[in-house]
């Protein structure tokens, strides 16, 4: 993990999927972590995340008129999203990072980029 004044500026899916197993298991909820379970609760943050949105109109890129704590508020929810995603990967016996990064490179020669 590498750190600047204090932020995050990088981490690993691997880094973040251990924090969330050590967390899970400190509070001996892998019980309630099942393959469904995570599926709902993932949908039910997107959920959440989606209110944010909800009755604003249409959303300046970098949204430049959002108040700091909404935007907080907004980082929280993808977080939610993320770290509910990984498990959900984690516990199905996907190995996300190089299922996303595979993916990438399929879509790339599904949508070839135009010749110039
Ligand atoms: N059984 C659980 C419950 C929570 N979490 C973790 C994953 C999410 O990052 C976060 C979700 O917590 P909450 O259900 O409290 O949801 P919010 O943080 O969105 O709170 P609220 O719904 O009150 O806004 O906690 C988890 O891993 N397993």
């Amino acid at each position: 993990m590498e750190r600047e004044e204090g932020k995050v500026t990088d981490v690993s899916l691997k880094e973040l999927s251990r924090k969330l197993e050590e967390f899970s298991k400190e509070r001996d909820w892998g019980q309630y972590h099942s393959p469904r379970n995570l599926l709902l609760a993932m949908v039910g943050e997107v959920g959440e995340l989606s209110e944010i949105f909800m009755w604003r109109g249409e959303v300046a890129k970098g949204l430049p008129n959002w108040k700091e704590s909404d935007k907080e508020h907004l980082g929280e929810e993808l977080s939610d999203v993320l770290l509910y995603l990984i498990q959900l990967a984690d516990i199905c016996g996907i190995d996300l990072a190089d299922a996303a990064t595979k993916k990438i490179i399929k879509n790339a020669i599904k949508y070839p980029p135009k010749s110039q």
